[in-house]
């Protein structure tokens, strides 16, 4: 047998290996329905450039000068990058590369390519430290597929692509979202193809996208997608499809230790950025707790009157409401808008159009407060953000305390050292040892806030302020 039929018949093999199910919502679905099948089964958790966070940069190859001055650009021409780049960054407003661009940029960008497993704070600008990586590294000459983004929510596909759209402005790059309902040619030549994991396996497995021009393979929320049961494997078996020398970029802000084995696996000889956990808290947001237990023993109505109480600090800038199950999120939605409150839901279960309708429409500003599922817990970028509440504390399927998705979640406030709040509502004494295990972790203590919603009110808005 030729090379190359070698390498068609594996290429039909590891097609096969594909999920052939329903995989369109897999990754998002996975993260609600594991949590909310398991609950019924029992009866049911400024500025940041001169932010002062470490970095530790791990050179796999070890030969590597780390004194060359690529390791620590300063500024976006000092990165080598084109002329149309820069123009795109500097109309985005970008001054100077963040830290994680600063330390990243360079190690992505060099020749050969090498892998590379990243982590940096929520809302450091992960996102622009690949996005100029492959746009960087795209022949616009070529009008075929060449770099492939997964990102474990349809919002979070959208928000991507726009960024990508955006820094590109000014070069001749021709992108594809790979999202549910998206209508696609029959066979993708864009340069850049962003999507969910299920979709793109699907077309890839139908061939509307040839992977052979595939230089570049990202996972943004990366320890995410990994750790999914089955979505790890998909992912796997992706990267079987690709080309042997495309370069494996896994992004994320958290990395717990379990997920990082399966990320040297995906992503063999990476360079590698890390933090340590005390390190990934932004210092910018301020996080409270209101303990509901001392108030009632109805302890869901608490819950959901002192939301009600807080919701003019809801609205002074807009707000994000995370709950554990779908019917939670529409349930309080509904009950606040007999009240003349103005609130949207957004979870998995609702339409592609309806969704896209709604985070669209928060992120115009149209809404203020949205209830959601940790469907959009990752990634979502959205400026004028300035609280996050945890109405019920995250955790994983098994009830344990979710540190990382905390850490995602309160991450939708704060970005880019912007000032935010987050407000964990703790009801009865699982949630909060919840919280304490959370806090143990990041070694952040969280202020527990007055039961007197006008006082409790007053500190918000200062922090708010101060931050
Ligand atoms: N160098 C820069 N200068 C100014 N703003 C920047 C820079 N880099 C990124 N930003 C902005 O910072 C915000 C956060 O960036 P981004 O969404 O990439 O964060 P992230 O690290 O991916 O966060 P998360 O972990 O939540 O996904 C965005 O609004 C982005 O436009």
């Amino acid at each position: 047998m030729s090379e190359v039929d070698q390498s068609t018949e594996q290429i039909a093999n590891d097609l096969k290996n594909l999920s052939t199910g329903p995989v369109e919502d897999a990754v998002e679905d996975a993260v609600e329905d594991a949590v909310e099948e398991v609950l019924t089964a029992e009866e049911r958790a400024t500025d940041l450039l001169e932010s002062s966070y470490s970095v530790v940069v791990k050179l796999a190859d070890q030969q590597a000068d780390a004194n060359s001055p690529l390791y620590s650009a300063k500024s976006f021409e000092d990165l080598g990058l084109h002329e149309d780049l820069l123009k795109g960054i500097y109309n985005m407003k970008f001054a100077k590369p963040s830290k994680i661009q600063e330390r990243a940029l360079p190690l992505l960008l060099q020749n050969p390519p090498r892998n590379m497993i990243a982590q940096s704070q929520s809302g450091t600008g992960k996102t622009a430290a690949f996005a100029l990586t492959i746009l960087s590294r795209i022949n616009y000459d070529l009008h075929a597929p060449q770099a492939l983004v997964l990102s474990p929510s349809r919002e979070l596909a959208r928000q991507t692509m726009e960024v990508i759209q955006e820094m590109g402005k000014f070069t001749q790059v021709t992108t594809a979202q790979a999202i549910k309902d998206e209508n696609l040619p029959p066979k993708v030549n864009s340069h850049i193809i962003v999507g969910t994991p299920g979709t793109v396996s699907d077309l890839i497995k139908r061939r509307v996208i040839d992977a052979k021009n595939i230089r570049l393979y990202v996972l943004d929320e990366a320890d995410n997608m990994l750790d999914m049961q089955g979505l790890g494997d998909q992912s796997r078996n992706l990267k079987k499809l690709l080309p042997r020398d495309c370069q494996i970029v896994l992004f994320s802000a958290t990395w717990a230790d379990r997920v990082r084995q399966f990320a040297h696996e995906i992503a063999p000889k990476a360079n590698e950025i890390t933090l340590k956990p005390e390190e990934l808290s932004v210092d910018g947001i301020k996080q409270f707790y209101v303990d509901c237990r001392s108030q009632s023993k109805e302890n869901k109505t608490q819950k959901y009157d002192i939301l009600v109480g807080l919701y003019s600090l809801l609205t002074v800038s807009q707000s994000i409401i995370f709950v554990k199950k779908r019917e939670t999120a529409d349930e309080i939605a509904q009950k606040m808008s007999e009240k003349h409150h103005a609130v949207v839901s957004l979870h998995g279960k609702l339409e592609a159009a309806q969704r896209d309708e709604v985070i669209d429409s928060f992120r115009a500003g149209k809404s203020k407060v949205l209830i959601t599922t940790n469907v959009i817990a990752r990634g979502i970028d959205i400026a004028n953000v300035n609280m996050v509440v945890n109405y019920d504390m995250p955790t994983d399927q098994y009830g344990r305390p979710d540190p990382e998705t905390y850490l995602h979640r309160i991450g939708r406030t704060g970005r880019f050292g912007r000032t935010g709040v987050s407000v964990n509502f703790v009801h009865d004494n699982k949630s909060m040892q919840v919280m304490n295990d959370i806090e143990a972790h990041f070694d952040r203590k969280m202020v527990a806030l007055p039961d007197d919603l006008d006082e409790a009110e007053e500190i918000i808005k200062k922090a708010m302020k101060s931050t």
